[in-house]
C-alpha cells in the first residue's frame, strides 16, 4: 500500500501503523491532524443508525467524520420499507474523492450491500492507507431486515475480515461468518471469538446484548492472546436502534484520538450505554424500536451540556485504591502509577492520601483525572468532599467518620458517585437510604495498609453484600494468593475487589494488575458456571 511516498504494509501492527502515520501527517502539515473516521455504511432516512449515526456519535467524541454512503434505505422506528445499493463505481468515486484528498484516521465500515462494494472498499484501502479498518459486519437490521445477503459472507470472511484491526458482530452476525453454529452461552461467545480471531482480524468484540436470559450487556473482547468479558448494565428501553453502528464508530473515533484498542471498546462501550441510558424514556417514532440522543441534549426538560456517565456497578471489578508513600518508595510518581494501573485493567481508581497538603492533593487530583478520562475509568477521591469538587472527579468515597453519605450527597449533586465503607448490614442499609452509589466492604483480611481495622473474614463478608441494596466492593488484605477465593464465591452483589498494596506495594505495578485482573476474570466466570 502506497501513500504520500510512504509504505504502510498489512502486517504492521496498529502502533506501529500509527508511529509510521504520525510523522507523515506532521511532515505533510505542519502542525496539529484531526483525528478523522471515514465511515463507509448505508443511509438510514430515520438517522437512527448507520451514516447518521456514525456522524452523531463522531462529533459527540469530538472527531471529523466523513462519509461514503454504500446504499440508501428507506427505514423509521417501524422497519426498513426499500433499499437502493448506490452503483459499486459511484462508492468508488467517494472514496477517491475523500481518501485523495484528506487525511483519514481510521475507516469504519458498516452496511457493504455486495460483493462488488466490498471489492471497491478493498482497493481503496490497498491504494490509500489508512491506520486502522473497523469493520461492523451488518448483515440484518435491528428490526430483522436483511441488509447484506448471505452470498457476501465468503467475501467477508476471506477478504473483508482479514484487513480488519477489529470486528464487532452481535450473536447473529457471529453465528452467520461463521457457518451458522449456536451461540447461546458466554462461553459460545468466547468460542465464536477465537474462531473468528483465526480468520484474521486482530482483535473481535462479540457483543452479547441479544444474548438470553443475562441481566449484564456482556460482550467479548479478544485480542489473540487474551479474552476480556465486558459487562455493562442492560438498560431497560426500546430507544436502542442503531447502538452497533454505534458503538462501532465510537471505537473508530477513540483509535482515531490515538487510543489503545481495548480503552477504545471501553470507552465506546461506556459512552453506548450512557446515551441509552439517558434516551431510555425519549419519545420519536411509533414502531417498536426507537433512536437514541447520541448528544445528550433531547430530553424534555434538561437543558444541561454536560452530563457526566451514570454510575455503572461492573467498574468496581478491579478497584485500584492509591497510596502515595509506596509509590514513592518504588520511585514512580502518583500519575504513572495510575496509568499503568489502568493499562494492566484497572476499571476505577480511588486516590487515597492521608498526609498530603491540600494544594499537593488537588494537582494529583487533576493530573491523574486526565489519564483516567482519556480512558473512560471513573476517578474518586477519598475523605475529601472538597478535592472531588475542586477537581471535577466522578466522585467520593467516604467512611463511616467521614462525611455522611446524605450530606457528601447534597453537596455533589445526583450524578457523582459516592461509595460508603460498611462493616455491617445497618452501615449498608444506612448507605443506601444516604444516597450512595456502592459499599466497600471490610477488611476481609488483615493489612498493613490501614492501622486498627477489625477484619469482618468472607463470613462478614457474605452478610453485607447479601443483604446490601447496592453493589458492593470488598477490600482489606486482598491480592494474588486470595482475590480468586473472594470473587469465586459469587455471593450476590459483590461486584469486584479494592486493592492497594497488591498493586502499589510492588515493583511492577502494570504486571501486578494484569495477573489480578486475570485471576478475578478466571474467578468470576467459574463462579457463574457453578
Ligand atoms: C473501596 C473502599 N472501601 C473502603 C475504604 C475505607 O474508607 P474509610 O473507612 O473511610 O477509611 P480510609 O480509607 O479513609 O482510611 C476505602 N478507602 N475504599
Ligand atoms: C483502605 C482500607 N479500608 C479497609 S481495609 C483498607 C486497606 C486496604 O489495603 P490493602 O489492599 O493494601 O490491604
Ligand atoms: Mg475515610
Amino acid at each position: 500500500m502506497a501513500c504520500g511516498g510512504v509504505i504502510l504494509s498489512n502486517s504492521l501492527s496498529f502502533y506501529q501503523k500509527r508511529i509510521v502515520m504520525s510523522s507523515r501527517v506532521q511532515e505533510k502539515n505542519g502542525g496539529a491532524s484531526i483525528p478523522h473516521v471515514l465511515s463507509v455504511a448505508g443511509s438510514d432516512s430515520g438517522a437512527g443508525a448507520g451514516i447518521q449515526a456514525d456522524l452523531k456519535t463522531c462529533a459527540a467524541r469530538g472527531v471529523y467524520c466523513s462519509t461514503v454512503i454504500t446504499a440508501v434505505t428507506a427505514q423509521n422506528t417501524v422497519g426498513v420499507q426499500s433499499v437502493h445499493a448506490v452503483p459499486e463505481d459511484f462508492v468508488a468515486q467517494q472514496l477517491k474523492s475523500v481518501l485523495s484528498d484528506m487525511q483519514v484516521d481510521v475507516v469504519k465500515s458498516g452496511m457493504l450491500p455486495s460483493v462488488g462494494v466490498v471489492k471497491v472498499l478493498l482497493q481503496s484501502l490497498a491504494e490509500f492507507s489508512v491506520r486502522a479498518l473497523v469493520v461492523d459486519p451488518v448483515m440484518v437490521s435491528t428490526s430483522g431486515d436483511v441488509l447484506a445477503g448471505p452470498s457476501i459472507l465468503s467475501t467477508f470472511r476471506e477478504e473483508l475480515l482479514p484487513m480488519a484491526d477489529i470486528v464487532t458482530p452481535n450473536i447473529k452476525e457471529a453465528s452467520a461468518l461463521l457457518g451458522g453454529i449456536r451461540l447461546e452461552t458466554v462461553a459460545d461467545m468466547r468460542t465464536a471469538a477465537e474462531l473468528l480471531h483465526a480468520l484474521g482480524p486482530r482483535n473481535v468484540l462479540v457483543k452479547g446484548g441479544d444474548l438470553p436470559g443475562s441481566l449484564d450487556a456482556v460482550d467479548i473482547f479478544f485480542n489473540g492472546e487474551h479474552f476480556y468479558e465486558l459487562r455493562s448494565s442492560r438498560i431497560k428501553t426500546h430507544n436502542t436502534h442503531g447502538t452497533g453502528c454505534t458503538l462501532a464508530s465510537c471505537i473508530a473515533a477513540e483509535l482515531a484520538k490515538g487510543s489503545p484498542m481495548l480503552t477504545a471498546v471501553r470507552v465506546a462501550k461506556r459512552y453506548v450505554e450512557t446515551a441509552l441510558e439517558y434516551s431510555k424514556d425519549i419519545l420519536i417514532g411509533n414502531g417498536i424500536q426507537g433512536p437514541f440522543d447520541h448528544l445528550l441534549r433531547l430530553k424534555s426538560g434538561s437543558h444541561s451540556f454536560h452530563r457526566k456517565d451514570a454510575f455503572n456497578p461492573s467498574d468496581l471489578f478491579l478497584y485500584a485504591v492509591t497510596d502515595s508513600g509506596m509509590n514513592k518508595k518504588w520511585g514512580r510518581s502518583m500519575v504513572d502509577a495510575v496509568a499503568e494501573a489502568i493499562q494492566g485493567g484497572a476499571t476505577i481508581v480511588q486516590l487515597r492520601e492521608k498526609d498530603v497538603e491540600t494544594r499537593d492533593f488537588l494537582e494529583t487530583a487533576k493530573s491523574c483525572l486526565a489519564v483516567c478520562r482519556s480512558h473512560g475509568v471513573p476517578l474518586l477521591i477519598n475523605d475529601r468532599i472538597d478535592v472531588a469538587l475542586a477537581s471535577d472527579a466522578d466522585g467520593v468515597h467516604v467512611g463511616q467518620s467521614d462525611m455522611p453519605a446524605t450530606v457528601a450527597r447534597t453537596l455533589l449533586g445526583p450524578e457523582k458517585i459516592i461509595g460508603v465503607s460498611c462493616k455491617t448490614v445497618e452501615q449498608a442499609q444506612q448507605a443506601w437510604i444516604g444516597g450512595a452509589d456502592y459499599i466497600g466492604c471490610g477488611g476481609v483480611y488483615s493489612t498493613n495498609t490501614k492501622a486498627n481495622n477489625p477484619t469482618i473474614g468472607l463470613d462478614g463478608l457474605k452478610t453485607v453484600c447479601s443483604a446490601s441494596k447496592l453493589p458492593v466492593v470488598a477490600i482489606g488484605g486482598i491480592n494474588a494468593s486470595n482475590a480468586g477465593t473472594v470473587m469465586g464465591m459469587g455471593v450476590p452483589n459483590l461486584k469486584g475487589v479494592a486493592v492497594v498494596s497488591a498493586l502499589f506495594d510492588r515493583e511492577n505495578v502494570l504486571a501486578e494488575t494484569k495477573k489480578l485482573h486475570a485471576l478475578l476474570m478466571e474467578a468470576s466466570s467459574s463462579s457463574k458456571m457453578q
